[in-house]
């Protein structure tokens, strides 16, 4: 487990922005049986990530309002997929491409991931390195290494480093897959793909034409390929999710119906949260030569 590693020990007895805390004391009477979490307190901001997925689960700016959701639902246990914050899919986003018995949106979500590295720069923003090395299982035949850089300032911006450690070319796709807080979705207009193409996972992954904002008055589940510029989420505060590397766009609520039927959800929930995620998948997918590394970074700021 992570919270035994050596350099993890290293890291929390040098820097005094980092400490050790857990699930059942920051996210009271939720369910399961409770995670360790890596706190970060800085001058520009306070965060909370779980080992489990490198899941960066609460982020509020000194003096800001929280930027993330998690589920009241949230099940926290070793080797559960977290409902809320930033969990990353990866190697694949949604069913496995061939065998649907594989879990949704791949491993790394539900991996135990070591913290390498924690500096806070000169400007005092934080930066956190998390590690996941897959060795080819059951799951994902192939061998990769996965770095994901959290720098925490007053905003957050997330890198991914990943590396085809294996003799086989392989395919990935992925997402991070943010969960913002918003006071009530109905309000919400999700901006900046107005007359883009998208796969309409509600209506059997067909393809539509955008028009303008995405607003939410049900379920919408929706994939956009190949978009370079950033997009904007209107909810009252405004934010902007820009991605270098990052060309696909997924917009996701469950609306009222499906959080029914989502034990981590519940009825009702669905009204605090849109999910924005950007990342490769589909036709964006990237495909990684033996020794391959590729980068991609995705950063939340106020628009
Ligand atoms: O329930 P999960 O496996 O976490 O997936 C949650 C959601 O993630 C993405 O947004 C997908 O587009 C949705 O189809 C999926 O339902």
């Amino acid at each position: 487990m992570s919270r035994h590693n050596p350099s993890l020990q290293r890291l929390l007895a040098e820097h005094e922005f980092l400490s050790l805390t857990d699930s059942q004391s920051r996210f009271a009477d939720h369910p399961g049986s409770g995670l360790p979490l890596l706190a970060v307190s800085t001058p520009l901001c306070e965060a909370l990530i779980a080992f489990n997925g490198a899941q960066l689960l609460s982020f509020k700016p000194t003096g800001g309002e929280e930027l993330l959701w998690v589920s009241p639902n949230c099940q926290f246990s070793e080797g559960a997929s977290l409902r809320g914050g930033i969990p990353l899919c990866l190697p694949w986003f949604g069913p496995h491409p061939s065998d649907k018995s594989r879990p949704n949106h791949g491993i790394a979500r539900t991996r135990d991931w070591h913290l390498t590295g924690a500096r806070l720069d000169d400007h005092q923003l934080c930066h956190l390195s998390f590690e996941y090395t897959h060795n080819a299982d059951l799951l994902f035949e192939h061998d990769f290494s996965a770095t994901l850089v959290l720098t925490l300032g007053l905003t957050p911006t997330l890198s991914l480093h990943l590396h085809n450690r294996s003799e086989e070319t392989f395919d990935a796709s992925w997402v991070m897959h943010t969960y913002f807080a918003v006071s009530d979705i109905a309000g919400v207009r999700v901006e900046g793909l107005d007359g883009r193409e998208y796969a309409d996972k509600v209506r059997g992954g067909r393809y539509f034409t955008q028009s303008g904002p995405i607003t939410f008055s049900g379920e919408v589940d929706r994939v956009f390929e190949d978009i370079q510029l950033p997009v904007t989420i209107d909810a009252g505060r405004r934010l902007r999710v820009t991605g270098d590397n990052c060309p696909s766009v997924v917009v996701w609520n469950t609306g009222d119906q499906l959080a029914r039927k989502i034990a981590d959800i519940g009825p009702g929930h669905h009204t605090g949260y849109v999910c924005v995620e950007r990342g490769a998948c589909l036709g964006d997918s990237w495909r990684l030569a033996p020794g391959e590394e590729r980068h991609a970074e995705m950063s939340i700021t106020p628009a």
